[in-house]
């Protein structure tokens, strides 16, 4: 994957064995195909306390402000799993942050993107949970890049990924005292890709030997990996760690020896 090695915070998690720091997409924001995840100069270290919001925040603007004619004319969008690092819809501005009262969960299967009919992969939805928090990147589109992202998006997530949208309130990791409404895709559990829980080795062992029409399972996950350990060490998710030392656990085993590997 082409583009800028991402730079890592100092006193940054030191990666797992397995890890390898994928390179992210180069770019800026052209037009059409935006940068995917903002430059490491944007993610300011806060202190090493998690960004907690003020007891009484503002309240966050809705998520959609319409125009006089009813269309939407300025939309947040977070993004917290394949979006972070690829949201391939042009959006004007983006920030890193959180959101509360949710977590991250590899349990929602996929047959298309990260897998196939036969070996769904697993990718991340969120789970309500009261005393969670989920980081992430939230993308402003404006203008006619609502209608142009809702509708990407609609195919992407919700057609392909059994996805559906949420409001959500997003704290900008720079501003957690001005709260943003953001629409969310959620796979819930009703949907028919749902997977649901699992052992932690039972997930990094799918995620090892699945791939679909975007790419390896693995990449996935370590893309992710890697957007948690840009945004320091406030921003924890402890199920995503678990799965990628679990990985790190089982390569040997997924790994084929030279003698195989001389015979391929
Ligand atoms: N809705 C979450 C998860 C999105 C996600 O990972 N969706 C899958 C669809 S099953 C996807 O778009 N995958 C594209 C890829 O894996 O590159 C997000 O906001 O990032």
């Amino acid at each position: 994957v082409g583009g800028t090695q991402l730079e890592r915070p100092s006193g940054a998690r030191p990666g797992v064995s397995v890890r390898r720091s994928f390179r992210a997409h180069a770019g800026d924001q052209p037009r059409r195909r935006p940068g995917p995840i903002p430059e490491p100069g944007t993610m300011k270290q806060e202190s090493a306390a998690p960004n907690t919001p003020p007891r009484s925040p503002s309240p966050a603007p809705s998520a959609q402000h319409p125009r006089d004619d009813g269309d939407v004319q300025a939309l947040w969008i977070f993004g917290y799993g394949s979006l972070v690092w690829r949201p391939d819809f042009a959006y004007s501005d983006s920030r890193v942050g959180f959101v509360r009262g949710y977590s991250r969960r590899f349990w929602q299967g996929d047959t298309f993107h990260r897998g196939s009919d036969k070996m769904p992969g697993r990718v991340v939805t969120l789970l309500e949970d009261h005393e969670g928090c989920t980081w992430g990147v939230a993308y402003q589109v404006q203008g006619e890049q609502v209608s142009e992202a809702l509708k990407y998006l609609n195919v992407r997530e919700a057609v392909l990924g059994g996805y559906d949208t949420k409001e959500v309130t997003f704290y900008p990791q720079d501003t957690p005292d001005q709260p943003l409404k953001a629409l969310a895709y959620v796979a819930t559990p009703q949907n028919p890709g749902y997977l649901g829980p699992a052992p932690e080795e039972a997930i990094a062992t799918q995620i090892l030997a699945c791939r679909g029409f975007s790419g390896h399972n693995l990449e996935y996950l370590l893309r992710l990996a890697d957007f948690m350990q840009l945004c320091g060490p406030q921003a924890q998710d402890e199920h995503l760690a678990a799965i990628v030392d679990a990985v790190g656990t089982l390569l040997p085993c997924f790994c084929p020896t030279e003698q195989a590997l001389a015979l391929v």
